[in-house]
């Protein structure tokens, strides 16, 4: 069976293959046509009926079973659904998806997630990659782990479950804002790889950008400009990352930025480094 993700209102398929067309002004919903010969479509498992195009919203999935067609998910099925503890519940459909959005504001939606130890430089990433685009006439959306738990995570602690939870909140925040169009810069120790791995699950192939500041503890500690590590060492700070909490690198991530005694690139070089990532990945327009 083959899965086609309607990703954009309009989609058609032609016999040389499925082709993308622009949307027309915000329509509802978009259609998705078969080759000719027109094979004999189920919608909805109704096997008989024998249609020319299926109705499908952005949400829908069409799948294709041999010579059939069926729309599985999506507005036109109003199926409830059981999420996590969530139950009888629908998801509702909005006529301006987010390739309008993005449209709109030239550039696509996405998330940079920057990790790190404390210290490692992530914040003082975050806001020069956000200043060197809003010079450019993109919109930034900055998470940082610090400030987030001054308010949505206000209730979680540093212990592993809670980090956990701290990096699923932000994961989820940084994956509405980069629906919203907007390149959401999520600064963040996330310190457990399956973590990041699950935030970057929660996007399209593509759409999370992790960049490791791949700074050694020596420097990190050495700046301490919190004097947290100080704390930590005195035992003030129980299960502070790089000193009694660990700290996962990314085995395969999108950008390692290195600071060392040989390599001390500025923050605005850093920031230009993301910035020709996301120029080459097509992230700078609609
Ligand atoms: N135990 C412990 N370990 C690590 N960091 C600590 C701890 N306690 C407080 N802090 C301060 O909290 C900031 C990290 O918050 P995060 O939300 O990014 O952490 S995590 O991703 O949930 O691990 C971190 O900010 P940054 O220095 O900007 O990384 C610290 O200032
Ligand atoms: N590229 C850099 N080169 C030199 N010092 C830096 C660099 N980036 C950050 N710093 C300094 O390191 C310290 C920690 O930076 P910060 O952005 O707060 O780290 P984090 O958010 O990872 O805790 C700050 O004093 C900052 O001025």
């Amino acid at each position: 069976m083959e899965a086609l993700k309607a990703v954009r209102p309009a989609i058609s398929c032609s016999s040389s293959g499925f082709e993308n067309h622009q949307p027309a002004p915000l329509p509802k919903v978009g259609f998705v046509k078969l080759p000719a010969p027109a094979p004999s479509l189920g919608l909805n498992g109704c096997s008989n009926a024998r249609l020319s195009s299926v109705q499908a919203t952005e949400e829908s999935t069409v799948s294709f079973t041999n010579d059939r067609a069926a729309v599985f998910s999506g507005e036109n099925c109003r199926q409830m659904a059981t999420n996590g503890k969530a139950t009888n519940i629908v998801w509702h459909k909005n006529s301006v998806g987010k390739h309008h959005r993005q449209e709109l504001l030239q550039q696509k939606g996405c998330v940079i997630w920057i990790t790190g130890l404390s210290g490692s430089g992530k914040s003082t990433l975050a806001c020069a990659l956000s200043q060197a685009l809003y010079s450019r006439g993109k919109l930034t959306y900055i998470l940082d782990g610090d400030n987030v738990r001054h308010g949505l995570n206000r209730d979680l602690t540093f212990k592993a479950e809670d980090r956990a939870e701290n990096i699923r909140r932000i994961g989820e925040v940084a994956k509405l804002f980069a629906d919203a169009g907007i390149i959401c810069i999520a600064s963040v120790i996330s310190p457990y790889r399956r973590d990041r791995d699950a935030c970057r699950a929660l996007l399209p192939e593509g759409d999370f950008i992790e960049v490791f500041m791949n700074v050694p503890l020596q420097i990190c500690e050495a700046r301490d400009p919190k004097g947290l590590y100080k704390l930590a060492r005195a035992g003030k700070i129980k299960g502070f990352t790089g000193i009694d909490d660990p700290y996962e690198p990314p085995l395969n991530c999108e950008l390692v930025l290195p600071q060392n005694e040989e390599n001390c690139a500025s923050p605005c070089e850093m920031a230009e480094s993301v910035i020709s990532y996301l120029e080459e990945k097509d992230y700078l327009q609609a």
